[in-house]
């Protein structure tokens, strides 16, 4: 009955129980809905008349734009309830998650309608009396966006939000585990007064020759991905047939370095806020702990204990903090990495929180005496595995946090100024977070540096992705 009005959200024709994709609850394997899928022709049609619309839109004055997306931010507080239930059906999370994620979500759309209307160009101090340097600041035009399961709803507003800002248009295909928030989302915005053709969302068919026409269809100017390195390269390759312009928001190997000057109780806080939220599904979470000698037992026993009283159930449970992976395949990566840690001589830490037998979950791990070298160092967990490494001093610190391809966030505990300077301008990172292990905010840049990709998202920062800069001379005067 719940899931029904929450699905009461979506368009009846995007739900296709005939040839729709089945959307599963991970937590039991239940069928929550058949989303319907776009095959190329459809997605076609879409961006050209996305770009068709996008004239219109971006002819309109800026506070116009800015009080449509007000009104979808306010759509989107007043369902915050049925769009946190879709997102606990389809991807597990615990409802308290969820609605974390409805706020965090709709925080960039207020925040972006704030920002449309302060793209200001610029008068640059002229180099000759008888000319004006200027820049105008216009929208890039219309764009495509693809997006990952672990944050259905946030991962896309924070995309469309700047777009429509900007005075883009926009087509976004979902992840294929979860498109009902995807197309909730796009209802409300169509209800706010999005123009109906402006900004679509579409399930695909065939998700990798989606990004094939978003990278070959001359009418895209701007692709914005959010998901893995690997495809991320695949698409950076495609698109530089057409030199598009890119915002890539990859994947991540986090450091949480703790000096032995922490604060043990919010080190142990931070830990756990960071790596087990989203039952570690999270690009930005803790994916290594580097823990200085002094302080290394009774952080690991800390850490350890509070890991044990973590609910692990079906998030749609009030008493539920971690829920399920998004999938079979996802628990089988991850107790595989585990595995191989162990035999490579980690050792697992304290009692375990229980994990229900059904569905698709994981019960929490910490994992003690892990080295460098160790492919569960070294690669990506996108699970609830916190594993410990012992460092002795501050350069080796840094340079085990900087040895890796990727840099997308980094945490450090310490109380001394002066080394959480040396460590913030020391990490080879996007993001760094001191004495935190939250860092996510709309009103923040996002984003990473070598293969986590590039380009930001939120900020004033968000709304610069969305524009070109153009630079006029006016002469003769
Ligand atoms: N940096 C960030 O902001 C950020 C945020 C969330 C997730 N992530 C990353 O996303 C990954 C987890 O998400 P995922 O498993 O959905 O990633 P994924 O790369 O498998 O999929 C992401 C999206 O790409 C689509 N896709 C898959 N193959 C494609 C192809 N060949 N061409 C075009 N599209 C294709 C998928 O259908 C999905 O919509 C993790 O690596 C995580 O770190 C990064
Ligand atoms: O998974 C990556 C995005 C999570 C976040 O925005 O905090």
């Amino acid at each position: 009955m719940m899931a029904d009005s929450a699905l009461g959200l979506l368009r009846p024709d995007t739900l296709d129980s005939q040839d729709g994709i089945g959307v599963i609850n991970p937590a039991d394997g239940g069928l929550i809905a058949h989303a319907r899928l776009y095959d190329i022709g459809e997605i076609t049609a879409m961006i050209e008349a996305a770009d068709a619309a996008r004239h219109g839109w971006a002819a309109r004055t800026a506070k116009d734009r800015s009080d449509v997306l007000r009104a979808w931010y306010d759509l989107i507080v007043d369902h915050a309830e049925e769009l946190a239930l879709l997102m606990t059906l389809e991807s597990g999370k615990p409802l308290a998650e969820a609605r974390a994620e409805v706020k965090y979500g709709a925080a960039f759309i207020e925040w972006f309608s704030e920002e449309a209307r302060r793209a200001y160009g610029e008068v640059i101090p002229s180099f000759a009396t008888d000319k004006r340097v200027l820049t105008l600041r216009q929208p890039v035009g219309t764009c495509a966006a693809i997006t990952p399961w672990n944050f259905p709803l946030a991962m896309i507003t924070r995309k469309v939000a700047p777009a429509l800002a900007a005075g883009c248009s926009i087509i976004v295909k979902p992840a294929d585990a979860t498109p009902l928030s995807a197309l909730a989302l796009e209802t409300l915005a169509h209800r706010a007064g999005v123009p109906d053709t402006l900004f679509r969302v579409t399930p695909a068919r065939n998700s990798p020759a989606a990004g094939d026409l978003f990278c070959t269809h001359p009418l895209v100017r701007k692709i914005s991905f959010t998901g893995s390195t690997e495809v991320g390269k695949v698409i950076m390759a495609k698109a530089a047939g057409q030199v598009k312009r890119l915002s890539l928001e990859l994947g991540g190997n986090a450091p949480f370095i703790v000096f032995d000057d922490a604060d043990l109780d919010r080190a142990v806080a931070g830990a756990l806020a960071s790596r087990f939220r989203n039952a570690g599904q999270t690009c930005v979470c803790a994916n290594r702990f580097l823990v200085q000698a002094g302080i290394h037992d009774a952080f690991v026993e800390r850490l350890a204990a509070a890991v044990a009283q973590l609910r692990v159930d079906n998030g749609i449970n009030a008493s539920s903090t971690m829920g399920p992976l998004i999938d079979d395949r996802a628990v089988k990566r991850v107790s595989g990495l585990v595995a191989r840690a162990i035999e490579e001589g980690a050792v697992r830490v304290g009692g375990s929180a229980t994990a229900p037998e059904a569905g698709s979950f994981h019960a929490p791990v910490v994992l003690a005496g892990v080295t460098a070298e160790m492919a569960i160092a070294s690669q990506e967990i996108f699970g609830p595995v916190a594993p410990v490494l012992r460092f002795e001093d501050e350069a080796e610190a840094l340079r085990i946090a900087n040895d890796t391809p990727f840099g997308l966030a980094a945490y450090i505990f310490t109380t001394d100024a002066a080394r959480q300077w040396r460590m913030m301008e020391g990490l080879e990172y996007g993001m760094v977070g001191v004495n935190d292990g939250l860092i996510s905010t709309e009103v923040a840049p996002f984003g990473g540096v070598k293969e986590s990709g590039f380009g930001r998202e939120g900020s004033s920062h968000g709304l610069a992705d969305y524009m070109n800069v153009k630079y006029c001379l006016v002469g003769g005067l």
